[in-house]
């Protein structure tokens, strides 16, 4: 339950106080949360003190327990305030406050130190009212909430097959999956879904952190402000395998992992997540961070009936790592088809992911400028590589590959190789990456710079204009 009080003697800012039972984060929670106009911040704090179920902390207590705040009307950053939809709580005050008081729960400590807290902003409008919920600290919620697409009068189109080419299913021994209803080709796209949630990490990760509960609570709050579709799709997703099964726990095992002002954060897209794991998958995705759009593509050609699947893990790692990887973050066995080859042809993979990964060493070397030109016969590794990417099923990964071929031909002289590569890998990299890969860039110059050599077409002389 919850009641709320006028706050500072200002009738613009009310405190409102709750005190949930326990069984929750093992304890009760107190939560105290200041209201205030839009445009202002609320503090969001709550009690780390444990109190077993017969010992509730009176009405009066609970609010000694708020952090004393300062009443001051708070301003979100510039550039921020028009995108969210909701007043931003945040754990602590993002600017200043006074000197802390102590408090029955230890607070000072909390409030005293350096450093930025965490904030949660919601727009229910993102994306034609799919919506999003941002927790992070103000100086990269700044950067997020500022860019283009939370300013735009419609959302740019997403080019989705309609109606889609899967169902979503009961899969045996791995909850839902995504199954194929047609054949669908290497490059169409799968899903093009806008994300709904940018999580910091440190919301989740590291349980022994300093308000870690304060940002679980906030976490769940910015699931709770999301609209209708996205929320429930969002308290859809299954948690890990045989752990606790809430909110948190969901988000660790469906969250992709993404970088916003160099921090790590978790970005939540629940259709997509509905695809199970292979170590030789079918899709690959990649996040547009401009426009904050998760993009999924076929990898290869893909029977009707078959399963749609992704790989969670880096597919270039030996059969035992694979397994233990996925077994410690998503507590499940690895059935895939390449963990269930005979010992023989497990063994001659691994034996040519080692060498794969000992050529890509030596690669990059040799492109480094450590080693002399000619030193290392650059196409012929690039070839084998080529021919064990195949043999490997990592159609997912081989743009990466292909890249490296036009590199490596322009460099040996061998225009019509380095032309047919360079589109190859132009098209790769599209499908793999995005838009935005600085290698499309270098792809489309030898294309140039090979046609024009090939007598394929004209310089573009700048001069004559
Ligand atoms: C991102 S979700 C995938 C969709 C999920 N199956 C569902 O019902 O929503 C990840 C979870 O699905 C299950 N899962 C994914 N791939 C699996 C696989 N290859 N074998 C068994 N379970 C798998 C695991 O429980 C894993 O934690």
């Amino acid at each position: 339950g919850g009641s709320e009080i006028e706050f500072g003697g200002r009738s613009d800012l009310r405190l409102k106080y709750s005190v949930d039972g326990p069984g929750h984060y093992n304890g009760s929670n107190h939560i105290c949360q200041l209201h205030a106009q839009a445009g202002q911040i609320a503090l969001l704090s709550l009690n780390h003190q444990r109190h077993d179920q017969h010992n509730y902390v009176p009405l009066a207590d609970s609010l000694h327990t708020c952090p004393k705040v300062s009443t001051e009307p708070i301003k979100w950053p510039a550039g921020a305030e028009n995108s969210s939809t909701h007043i931003p709580l945040c754990t602590r005050l993002p600017e200043s406050y006074d000197t802390p008081t102590r408090t029955s729960w230890g607070a000072e400590s909390l409030l005293a130190e350096q450093g930025e807290p965490y904030c949660l902003f919601t727009s229910t409008s993102f994306y034609d009212g799919r919506g999003i919920s941002v927790l992070t600290k103000p100086s990269i919620a700044r950067q997020i909430m500022s860019m283009p697409v939370f300013n735009l009068g419609a959302a740019p189109k997403l080019f989705q097959s309609a109606p889609p080419p899967f169902e979503i299913k009961y899969v045996q021994g791995k909850g839902m999956g995504v199954i194929a209803n047609r054949t669908i080709f290497r490059g169409e796209r799968l899903f093009a879904r806008p994300i709904v949630g940018i999580f910091h990490n440190d919301a989740f990760l590291d349980m022994e952190m300093e308000e870690y509960e304060l940002r679980t609570t906030l976490i769940e709050r910015g699931v709770d402000q999301l609209p209708d579709d996205a929320r429930e799709r969002v308290n859809a997703m299954i948690g890990k395998a045989g752990a606790k099964n809430d909110l948190v726990g969901k988000l660790d095992v469906n969250a992709f992992a993404e970088d916003f002002g160099g921090e790590e954060h978790s970005i939540v897209v629940p259709e997509t997540a509905r695809m199970n794991h292979d170590c030789r998958p079918n899709t690959m995705y990649y996040f547009d961070s401009e426009t904050l759009v998760h993009y999924t593509h076929a990898s290869r050609t893909i029977n009707a009936g078959e399963e749609i699947t992704v790989t969670y893990i880096d597919p270039l790692e030996s059969r035992a790592d694979r397994q233990v990887r996925i077994q410690n973050s998503w507590g499940f066995e690895c059935t895939c088809s390449h963990c269930s080859q005979t010992p023989l042809l497990t063994d001659a993979s691994d034996g040519r992911i080692s060498t794969i990964n000992r050529i890509w060493d030596q690669l990059r070397i040799n492109f480094s400028g450590e080693k002399k030109d000619g030193e290392v016969p650059e196409v012929e590794m690039i070839e084998t590589m080529v021919s064990m990417y195949e043999q490997e099923r990592l159609y997912a990964h081989i743009s990466d590959v292909w890249v490296w071929a036009a590199k490596a031909y322009k460099k040996a002289g061998k225009k019509w190789e380095a032309l047919r590569w360079a589109y190859q890998a132009e098209e790769g990299v599209l499908l793999y990456d995005g838009p935005r890969n600085p290698d499309l860039e270098r792809m489309g110059d030898i294309i140039y710079e090979m046609s024009i050599e090939l007598g394929l077409e004209e310089e573009d002389n700048d001069d004559d204009n």
